[in-house]
């Protein structure tokens, strides 16, 4: 059996991957080796099985021992410790959820419900590096792939609507306590039929903008608000979450050389860990709605096209409806105004699932059945 290495594996995203690969019963397919950078020497997760004590992260014998090592321990971590880990000469995969080496020459993104074909030749290549996506372009992906696939999209435009869970855990926190603060300075006023709307709505936003209002991790309210910029800065008024679009996209569908162009605003939303987008695709030619609705459910197991209608929409198009689910629907499908090539999609997928920890999982499972 292969000795896998998972540091990184009691943090959201880690925790996330120990439920999947328990549901999946993953850990009886290898010999599992749990690290951490903070606990050496205590116990490690329950697994159904017997594992060692925590070993060091930063132990670099232990961890060259590793056949596999998965890391969901962040980006500076990854920097460190895979440098030091090639440089004394291990040749182990490296499966990760951090951004640090996605975009890497010998690093390959791995979706492989999308990208299968690109993973296989990576694996024939000699390719060590496997990294999960960005979870908006995984997700975006994994809903309308199959239209990118069959080369019938010209351009995609993407408005995001982004929980929460993808600044992290203690944001997901602040989320709610400024949701509760909203509220209790309300309470009153509500529970009172008779107040008026407006004077409800006046005590919220003064508490919205007051200076003791919980800020610490979004920097500003998020909870009756939102936050049109997520990441740092890159060039040409990007922020870097939109700058992935384009180049995520493109590297995991292998279109290098003819990339197609993803771009748009990615704004934080107060959903707890489902990501939505609303897709403007401009198609090369005008393909009838049927098809397209076949190509897009066809494109893997987990996709599901919503009817274009008022209740099915409201009921199953939402992150209320998916979170926790693997599922991918994919609705309010329908021709623009602007002409008979321009499509409109709207899109929810759970950011933790299919935009974080499943991608791992499921290359781990690709590298143990290799
Ligand atoms: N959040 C997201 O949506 C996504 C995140 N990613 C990437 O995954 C990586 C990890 O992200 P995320 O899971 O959010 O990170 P977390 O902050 O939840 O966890 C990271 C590490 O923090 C340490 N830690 C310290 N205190 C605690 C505590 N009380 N509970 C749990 N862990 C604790 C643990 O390491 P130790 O045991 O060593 O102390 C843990 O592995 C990042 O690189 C991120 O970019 C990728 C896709 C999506
Ligand atoms: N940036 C994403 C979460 C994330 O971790 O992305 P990445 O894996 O590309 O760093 C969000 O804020 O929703």
């Amino acid at each position: 059996m292969k000795q896998v290495g998972f540091v990184g594996w009691r943090g959201m995203v880690g925790s996330v991957l120990m439920q999947r690969m328990r549901e999946e019963e993953d850990f009886s397919l290898i010999d599992p080796v749990f690290f951490s950078t903070s606990q050496k020497g205590e116990k490690g997760p329950d697994i159904g099985k017997n594992i060692p004590l925590l070993k060091d992260a930063y132990d670099l014998n232990d961890l060259a021992a590793m056949d596999v090592i998965v890391s969901c321990q962040g980006g500076d971590y990854t920097n460190k410790i895979v440098k030091e880990l090639r440089q004394a000469g291990w040749q182990g995969y490296w499966i990760d959820a951090a951004s640090a080496l996605r975009m890497n020459d010998d690093a390959v993104i791995i979706l492989d419900p999308v990208n299968m074909p690109v993973i296989e030749r990576a694996l024939h290549d000699g390719v060590k590096n496997y990294i999960g996506g960005n979870c908006t372009v995984s997700l975006m992906l994994m809903a309308v792939g199959g239209l990118i696939e069959k080369g019938l999209v010209e351009w995609v435009n993407v408005m995001t609507y982004q929980a929460a869970s993808g600044a992290g855990a203690r944001n997901m926190r602040e989320l709610l306590q400024q949701m509760g603060e909203a509220h209790r300075v309300a309470k009153d006023l509500l529970d009172d039929p008779a107040s008026s709307i407006l004077d409800i709505d006046r005590e919220v936003a003064g508490t919205l903008r007051d200076k003791n209002f919980p800020v610490a991790n979004f920097g500003v309210p998020l909870a009756g608000s939102l936050i049109p910029w997520i990441d740092k800065a890159v060039a040409n008024g990007q922020s870097r979450e939109e700058w992935k679009g384009l180049a995520e996209t493109n590297k995991i569908m292998g279109r290098k050389d003819s990339p197609v162009p993803v771009d748009g605003t990615c704004v934080r939303i107060g959903a707890m860990r489902c990501h939505s987008q609303a897709l403007t695709m401009k198609l090369k030619k005008n393909v009838p709605l049927k098809e397209v609705e076949d190509i897009i459910t066809e494109a893997n197991e987990w996709v599901q096209v919503i009817p274009n209608e008022r209740e099915v929409t409201t009921e199953k198009l939402t992150p209320a409806a998916v979170t926790g689910s693997l599922s991918i629907p994919v609705g309010r499908i329908r021709k623009l105004a602007m002409g008979d090539e321009y499509l409109s999609a709207f899109t929810v997928g759970d950011q933790l699932l299919w935009g974080a920890a499943e991608p791992l999982r499921r290359m781990l499972r690709i590298l143990v059945q290799h």
